[in-house]
């Protein structure tokens, strides 16, 4: 058998059969989740002018201990107009701009007043500029914000818009049609006659593509016919076609002769991964296609390593390799095989323990795990206590 290739080599030559789509302008709210396409630097400074950070009154430092006299106020929104001098101070609320001439704030629960006369109540402001944002504290005008290929968070997609943007450039959605292939699938809920399974990776891949930026096209079940499925192939109009199932070597693994018979080119096919190892993909016209083996842990696992980040890619990812982090093992495991090992796995009291059987058609421990122990292949036998690499499940 030809050597496998590593999930590295393999991810590479993944993300090699296609760049990333084309960039489209979007309003923030449809930017969430999506990867900038070009630098996003800021419109404004921010903030613009110096900001009361508390509720309280802006003084001169020189003045204190005090009294002060009140001669106005300054709020969010409606600043006031006036020059703080010697000896004066203003009623000052959070975020209202700091009035000329003042430079510190005593906070309202360190003062007491006595009509417009000012006092000191306790220990006061430390420091001159005591609870005063400057300008530019979190940035200028001009400052670079967001770089390409950086994914579009939350936090991200607030900084756009408080840094002047309305809208932001991102590469456009990824249509991704699905396909399950064999004759023994039902759809789930339907009847099931004796040897029929209901369809689940259907869903699954569905669920797990739900957080990205993917138009979803569903092929359904498509049986083990080869003229049947090279037919569904060759109408597929997607940027990515996922398949499950007949990846393998039995007799109704169709779907590399299928995928050939519309002139499409395998690129890989086996990979040094445990659960996986039959995945394959290719280029069909401009469509990217992923074989996915049938094994419902197998496809969870591949779909991970692979069609999640190559949504990331295509949608302009810098970084779209899912990361792993250390944890610690629980018990002891033997040395690993020629495949990286993938084992389904729960924290519990701080270490990750490993389910006990790891077939690749069990979805029950997958769905009682909360992360996979990755082991890279040949790997020598672990203690409880070594530190392991695992990716988190969601
Ligand atoms: N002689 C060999 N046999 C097998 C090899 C091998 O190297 N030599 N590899 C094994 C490995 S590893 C895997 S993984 C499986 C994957 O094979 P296929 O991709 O061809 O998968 P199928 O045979 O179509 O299905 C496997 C299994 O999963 C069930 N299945 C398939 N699709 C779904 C679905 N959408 N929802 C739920 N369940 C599904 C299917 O009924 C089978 O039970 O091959 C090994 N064999
Ligand atoms: O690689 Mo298969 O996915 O071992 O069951």
């Amino acid at each position: 058998m030809a050597e496998l290739i590593s999930i590295a080599q393999a991810q590479q030559r993944l993300f090699a059969l296609a760049d990333p789509v084309a960039v489209e302008q979007v309003p923030l709210r449809e930017a969430a989740g999506r990867w900038a396409a070009e630098p996003v630097a800021a419109l404004r400074t921010q903030p613009e002018l110096p900001l009361s950070a508390m509720d309280g009154y802006a003084i001169r430092f020189a003045d204190l201990p005090g009294p002060w006299r009140l001669i106005g106020e300054s709020a969010a929104g409606r600043p006031f107009a006036g020059v703080i001098r010697p000896g004066d101070a203003a009623r000052i609320f959070t975020g209202a701009a700091l009035p000329d001439g003042a430079d510190t704030i005593l906070i309202q629960e360190e003062a007491r007043r006595d009509g417009t006369r000012l006092l000191r109540d306790g220990a006061g402001p430390p420091v001159a500029g005591a609870h005063v944002r400057v300008a530019g504290l979190d940035f200028r005008d001009g400052d670079p914000l967001i770089a390409p290929g950086e994914h579009l968070t939350p936090a991200r997609i607030a900084l756009a818009a408080i840094a002047g943007h309305a809208i932001l450039p991102v590469h456009r959605r990824i249509r991704v049609a699905i396909a399950a292939t064999g004759d023994e699938l039902r759809p789930p809920g339907a009847p099931l006659a004796p040897g029929q399974l209901p369809e689940s990776n259907g869903a699954m891949l569905a669920a797990m593509l739900a957080p990205l930026p993917v138009d979803l096209i569903d092929l359904g079940i498509l049986p083990d016919r080869i003229d049947a499925l090279t037919a569904a192939f060759a109408a597929v109009d997607a940027d990515l076609l996922v398949t499950t199932g007949g990846a393998s070597v039995g007799d109704h693994d169709l779907v590399r002769p299928a995928l050939e018979a519309t002139g499409a080119k395998i690129d890989f096919w086996r990979v040094a991964v445990r659960p996986g190892k039959p995945i394959m993909a290719g280029r069909m016209r401009d469509t990217v296609v992923i074989g996915l083996p049938g094994n419902p842990v197998s496809a969870h696992v591949t779909a991970l390593l692979f069609v999640l980040p190559m949504v990331a890619h295509l949608s302009g990812a810098a970084d779209p390799l899912p990361r792993t982090r250390s944890a610690t093992l629980g018990h002891d495991l033997p040395p690993g095989g020629p495949r990286a090992d993938h084992l389904r796995a729960v924290h519990r009291d701080g270490r990750v323990h490993v389910a006990q059987v790891q077939d690749s058609s069990m979805l029950r421990t997958l769905a009682a795990s909360d992360c996979l122990i990755v082991r890279p292949p040949h790997v020598p036998a672990s203690s409880a206590g070594d530190s392991v690499e695992i990716l988190d499940l969601f």
